[in-house]
């Protein structure tokens, strides 16, 4: 990036929007800290979101854009430059007059288990109480350990975890990223295969979004930032998503791995009503939304009888942070 693209056409400093909850600062210092370091002047600019600040169900309050969709007003009435977005809470729906100008490396996409007593799943006993806000991470919880209770929790990473250190809770399931991001891995009890957990569409890798029409600070991002490993994976993810939300209201998990360029392996996971359904496609990674697409359509035509039965409308974001 040149010293003469360092700031925005005005002259002043990149105004980076960020949410106030420790993740997201986090994510954005990281994102803010890599800009500078490629000759920019960036400052934070804090945007609240009615995710932050509700305490209703995410449900109610509409889903997976809440947490998106005040940094996306701010971007597009011109109060900040650029926002950082956790890739798994943005709506598969492309957003009028943003683009993704970068996705940087993703970090490991796994969920974890923080659980009381150092314990892992196998090792809960039964009947233990395990909380998670997201119908994927309950439908793969409850295929994995039907003899669990499974609650639906609410919360930001930390007092979800104090659920588990105050005794209400036997465990609870977290992204791994969130943790590493959080520099709190080292409560992490187990780290889930993916076979018994799928993560969802995106997890781990961030949206580096800005207005379509500031072209030129879309390519410096994208020089600084992105890595397109990641966008081809997360691509296929959230293809593969938008294709079943499309057909269906259930639970999705969706994984692409790189498996010798030029192909990319795609497991995608969804909890339908008829059972729990996984299907694994391997593809060219210069086509991930191709790739993305048909591994829905074939995941959506194949049933496996010894699946899951979902609760019906049951399609909700990932729990909240
Ligand atoms: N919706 C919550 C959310 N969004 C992003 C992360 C963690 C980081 C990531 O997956 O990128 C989390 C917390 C969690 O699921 O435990």
């Amino acid at each position: 990036m040149s010293e003469a693209t360092a700031t925005t056409s005005t002259g002043r400093p990149l105004r980076l929007g960020t949410r106030r909850s420790a993740l997201a600062t986090s994510q954005s210092t990281w994102v803010a800290e890599r800009l500078r370091a490629a000759g920019c002047e960036v400052e934070l600019v804090l945007v609240t979101t009615e995710g932050d600040t509700s305490a209703r169900s995410l449900r109610e309050i509409g889903g997976t854009g809440v947490f998106a969709s005040a940094l996306r007003t701010a971007l597009l009435e011109g109060r900040i430059d650029l926002a950082v977005h956790s890739l798994k809470d943005l709506p598969t729906a492309p957003a009028d007059g943003l683009v993704v100008a970068a996705v940087p490396e993703r970090e490991d996409p796994r969920d974890v288990l923080v659980a009381r007593d150092g314990l892992r799943l196998h090792e809960l006993p039964a009947g233990a109480v395990i909380g998670t806000g997201s119908p994927r991470r309950a439908a793969q919880l409850r295929l994995a350990r039907p003899d669990l209770e499974v609650r639906d929790i609410r919360g930001n990473v930390d007092s979800r975890i104090r659920m588990v250190t105050d005794g209400v809770l036997d465990a609870v399931v977290l992204a791994r990223a969130g943790l590493a991001r959080l520099d709190r891995l080292d409560e992490a009890t187990e780290v889930l295969d993916t076979e018994v957990v799928l993560p969802a569409a995106g997890q781990g890798a961030l949206a580096v979004e800005c207005r379509a029409e500031d072209s030129a600070l879309a390519q410096d991002l994208g020089a600084a930032l992105e890595h397109a490993p990641t966008r081809a994976a997360v691509t296929a993810e959230r293809a593969a998503l938008a294709r079943l939300e499309a057909g269906c209201t259930a639970p999705v998990g969706a994984l692409a791995r790189s498996t010798g360029a030029p192909t990319l392996t795609l497991h995608v996971f969804a909890a339908l009503q008829d059972g729990a359904r996984t299907h694994v496609l391997t593809g060219a990674d210069d086509a991930p939304d191709d790739l993305g697409a048909r591994a829905a359509d074939l995941l959506l035509n194949r049933p496996d009888p010894a699946g899951l039965v979902a609760a019906p409308g049951s399609h909700t974001p990932e729990s909240d942070l």
